[in-house]
């Protein structure tokens, strides 16, 4: 690696006078040297005497010379660190650009030690970074910007439990979830890793009754069927999970005969999917909140609990719902046991709790706990990695870096998760949470308004469906850096005779194909050495340097699946990291939910008391006023029970 770069402010410094004269004040040798000092630097401390000198009326000249502005000035006094944007080494990938702008992918992949150094791998699996838009000296300066945001320092404050979620004053411990059983992680002073195994033997025992049938439901039958009830994190994980090990044949083998559903959307359509076909004695609900306040999953729990009593008797409840939350207070008041409850705690996000008990319980019920252990094991392995590797060779800061090079320095803000595997189909949905509710933020830390976009925008479907859908934007419309994502050994295997090759080897095909058609592009000499006639070629012509990264994996089981996993939940918190956010907290989720609270009081006075909207904006009265007009909607106050009666139409019996 090279010396980090000589940062912009020193190199100032070499041309500024070393004492400045303003007002008739001169500044001594040290506090210009401070204020050198200080300026360089990311983290910016107030109190030093430099401060008190800059802040004074006599400074003008003087913060002309270092080039700081005032607005700065006061920042620093106030404590505040100043943006990454203001640093030396963010100001150099800046220049670099200019250079990369000179190079094409086309040129670059023909530089086989560069592609060498850039392919990485760790725990079986390969990540190639060759395809992207860097040489050497990117990933240089990249390593340097790391360092500047004191990258390092971050992960290691994570792992040691201190509270890097500062808005809500809370550590951020989702890998100690899973930590194997002998691993010490500390949250305020206490380990947290034999409280995580206390939940998960719970499960591992509980999970093992309802498999076996020595829990029954209330008339005596085998719970073969389980609907989880959750919105956001409490879903999403876990239905990633799940898509992903449903077609593993040792999966599917243990889950044989059971049936998994996910119940997310308020949207009575999705009540009604959910529980189609399902009987109530053998069904088990799974309420998954982790604040057991969610107004959509509360609403569908109440539903899905009516749907229950009223075939089966309140007193089914405490055989047929469990639930998993931080807030057992809720969990009871609802009425659940609280000896039915699985519990989690406020150090594990929303959308980093598959593996605790929101992911681990459903996904221990329908496959086992021995399966879903194996995905927890997973998830450590790159756990491990993450915390103890230099950064140069840690899988999830190189692509956490990749992503801010790409977002701040090469202009393009969206990213495509693109699986050649079917069994992914939800990851890219999971991953749009874990990466835009994480650092879709306007603020750094310190609550001042950052001068540059944060987050991605995610997006993403299987190949080869996607191909048929989007690409043709990626390869000639906007550049959208590509995530490809391909599995060496499927976990269906088809050949049929006379086929050139397999399924899954078709399918990998294309894999490989894309990452260089979009790298390489075609050429107009190309396209007329194929003789396309002339009028065509300006629309066969591929630009090609279309940048994109490939992650291998050898196949796809519960413990790949927990590695993917957590790469991507890593690569995000990096990503935070440099751009001096919260990647943890979730304040843009509160004002459409508050505001559907103002709605829901005057819907219901509307309904019940035919009163008049209020306080509404001319365009919301109108469509509110439309939609309360409507004729199909249900007439308050009959508000008879949702089941069993006709108000899911198509899907009574
Ligand atoms: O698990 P809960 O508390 O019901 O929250 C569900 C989801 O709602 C959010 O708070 C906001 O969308 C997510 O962060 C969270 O995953």
């Amino acid at each position: 690696m090279q010396a980090p770069a000589v940062p912009a402010v020193q190199q100032q410094q070499q041309h500024c006078p070393i004492s400045v004269t303003s007002s008739g004040s001169r500044f001594t040798t040290p506090a210009v040297v401070q204020a050198f000092r200080l300026s360089s630097s990311c983290f910016f401390h107030s109190s030093s005497s430099s401060l008190r000198i800059l802040r004074s009326r006599a400074d003008q000249p003087l913060r002309r010379a270092l080039s700081i502005p005032h607005h700065r000035i006061e920042a620093m006094a106030s404590g505040q660190h100043a943006p990454i944007s203001e640093s030396a080494a963010w100001a150099d990938l800046k220049q670099h650009v200019k250079t990369i702008e000179g190079t094409h992918l086309r040129n670059l992949m023909q530089d086989n030690n560069r592609c060498e150094e850039l392919i990485k791998e760790y725990d079986g699996i390969v990540v190639d970074l060759s395809r992207q838009r860097v040489i050497h000296d990117t990933v240089d300066k990249l390593l340097n910007l790391a360092e500047e945001a004191k990258l390092k320092e971050k992960i290691d404050q994570m792992f040691d439990g201190v509270h890097i979620n500062e808005t809500e004053n809370r550590s951020v411990l989702h890998a100690a979830l899973r930590a194997p059983r002998d691993e010490v992680i500390n949250c305020d002073g206490h380990n947290v890793v034999p409280a995580v195994w206390d939940v998960l033997d719970k499960i591992d025992a509980f999970s093992d009754q309802i498999r076996s049938g020595s829990w029954l439901g209330s008339t005596g039958k085998p719970l073969t069927d389980v609907v989880a009830i959750g919105i956001g994190g409490s879903f999403l994980g876990p239905l990633f999970v799940h898509t992903a090990m449903q077609t593993e044949p040792g999966c599917a083998q243990a889950a044989k005969g059971r049936r998994l559903r996910f119940l997310a959307n308020v949207d009575p359509i999705d009540v009604a999917r959910a529980l189609l076909d399902l009987n109530q004695e053998t069904t088990l609900v799974v309420i998954v909140s982790k604040t057991f306040t969610t107004a959509e999953t509360m609403l569908n729990a109440r539903t899905v609990r009516t749907w229950i009593t009223s075939a089966l008797g309140v007193e089914a409840v405490s055989k047929h719902m469990v639930a998993v939350s931080t807030n057992l207070k809720l969990v009871k008041e609802f009425g659940i046991d609280p000896a039915n409850a699985f519990g989690f705690w406020d150090w594990v996000g929303g959308r980093y709790s598959v593996c605790s008990a929101v992911g681990v319980l459903p996904l221990a019920l329908q496959y086992g706990f021995s399966h879903v252990k194996k995905f927890l094991q997973g998830a450590w392995s790159i756990d491990d990695h993450f915390r103890s590797a230099p950064l140069e060779s840690n899988l999830p800061v190189l692509l956490g870096l990749m992503s801010v090079w790409n977002v701040s320095f090469l202009g393009c803000p969206a990213r495509a998760i693109l699986p050649y595997c079917q069994a992914l189909a939800k990851l890219a949905p999971h991953i749009q949470q874990v990466s835009m509710e994480s650092n879709g933020k306007g603020v750094s830390l310190d609550g001042v308004p950052l001068p540059f976009g944060t987050g991605e925008i995610d997006f993403g479907e299987p190949g080869t469906n996607g191909q048929h859908s989007f690409y043709q934007l990626i390869h000639q419309g906007r550049v959208i850096p590509c995530d490809f994502i391909g599995i060496i050994k499927s976990q269906q295997s088809v050949y049929l005779k006379g086929e050139q090759v397999s399924n899954h080897d078709e399918l990998m095909c294309n894999f490989f194909a894309q990452a260089d058609a979009l790298a390489y592009g075609k050429t107009r000499e190309e396209l007329v050495a194929e003789k396309v006639p002339e009028a065509l070629i300006p629309h066969k012509m591929f630009s090609g340097n279309r940048q994109s990264l490939s992650i291998l994996l050898p196949n796809l089981t519960p413990y790949t699946v927990g590695q993917l996993l957590a790469l991507y939940e890593h690569r995000v918190a990096v990503q935070g990291w440099i751009w001096g956010i919260n990647s943890f907290d979730q304040w843009g989720v509160e004002l459409g939910k508050s505001l559907a609270g103002k709605v829901r009081t005057q819907m219901n006075a509307a309904r019940t008391k035919t009163q008049p909207l209020s306080g509404f904006n001319y365009s919301t009265t109108t469509l509110l006023t439309r939609y309360l007009q409507g004729k199909t909607q249900l007439l308050y106050p009959d508000p008879h029970d949702v089941f069993p009666s006709n108000v899911l139409p198509g899907f009574e019996k």
